[in-house]
């Protein structure tokens, strides 16, 4: 059977815990950030917030109704998560896409998806000719909404609550390289509070600048 090396490594890290299923190579980290450090983010966020978007779009435009924020690779704290992340993960920086933040207003989503890009879809050439398709997410959860605004990975029934610094990282792909259905999530509407996040991805090459 083929192995995960980074699996095989995150399973090493204290406080790391695996998700407990044969179908989706999920870790969670509590406390990866501090709280000075979500604080910094959470302004970043606010300050260069944009409506979301989605590849291959399927006509329900309620189906990602958050904002986006490309935060500066220049800035101390988003450099820092950087590093952070690529030296827990072991996964090569230079194939990761800059930091995103997300923020979710009362009612707002992310309807059931995959992080992958669907190879038959219209946008695959577009995303993916150079640096090839998505393999690892890493999300951190830079606070703690007042109700709602979990994330349900629901072929597996797992839905993780946020909390601040909480780190989730899981493999888009199975041991095998293949794209894995099994990791589809759904970022659910928050129902009291605001929900902030960051997002990081990377790709199976150098990501192209
Ligand atoms: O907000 C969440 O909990 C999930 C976010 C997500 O799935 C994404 O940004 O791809
Ligand atoms: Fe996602």
């Amino acid at each position: 059977m083929a192995t995960d090396p980074i699996a095989a490594r995150l399973a090493t890290l204290p406080g790391f815990q695996r998700l407990p299923s044969p179908k989706l190579t999920l870790f969670v980290r509590r406390a990866f950030l501090d709280p000075a450090d979500c604080a910094h983010l959470v302004d970043l966020i606010d300050l260069g917030r944009r409506p979301s978007t989605i590849a291959d779009p399927n006509g329900d435009t309620a189906f990602r109704t958050s904002e986006t924020c490309d935060l500066p690779a220049t800035d101390r704290v988003v450099a820092a998560v950087d590093a952070a992340l690529a030296a827990a993960t072991g996964l090569d920086p230079r194939h990761g896409e800059p930091i995103q933040g997300q923020r979710y207003a009362v009612g707002q989503e992310f309807k059931a998806h995959t992080d992958y890009f669907e190879p038959d879809g219209a946008d695959f050439a577009r995303y993916c000719s150079v640096a090839g398709n998505r393999t690892w997410t890493a999300m951190i959860y830079l606070n703690e909404p007042e109700a709602g605004g979990a994330t349900r990975f629901k072929a597996v029934d797992k839905t993780i609550q946020p909390e601040l610094g909480k780190l989730v990282c899981w493999n888009n792909c199975r041991a095998d390289g293949t794209l894995n259905p099994a990791t589809i999530h759904h970022g659910m509407k928050v129902r009291a509070g605001t929900k902030y996040i960051i997002t990081k991805w990377y790709r199976e090459r150098a990501w192209g600048w």
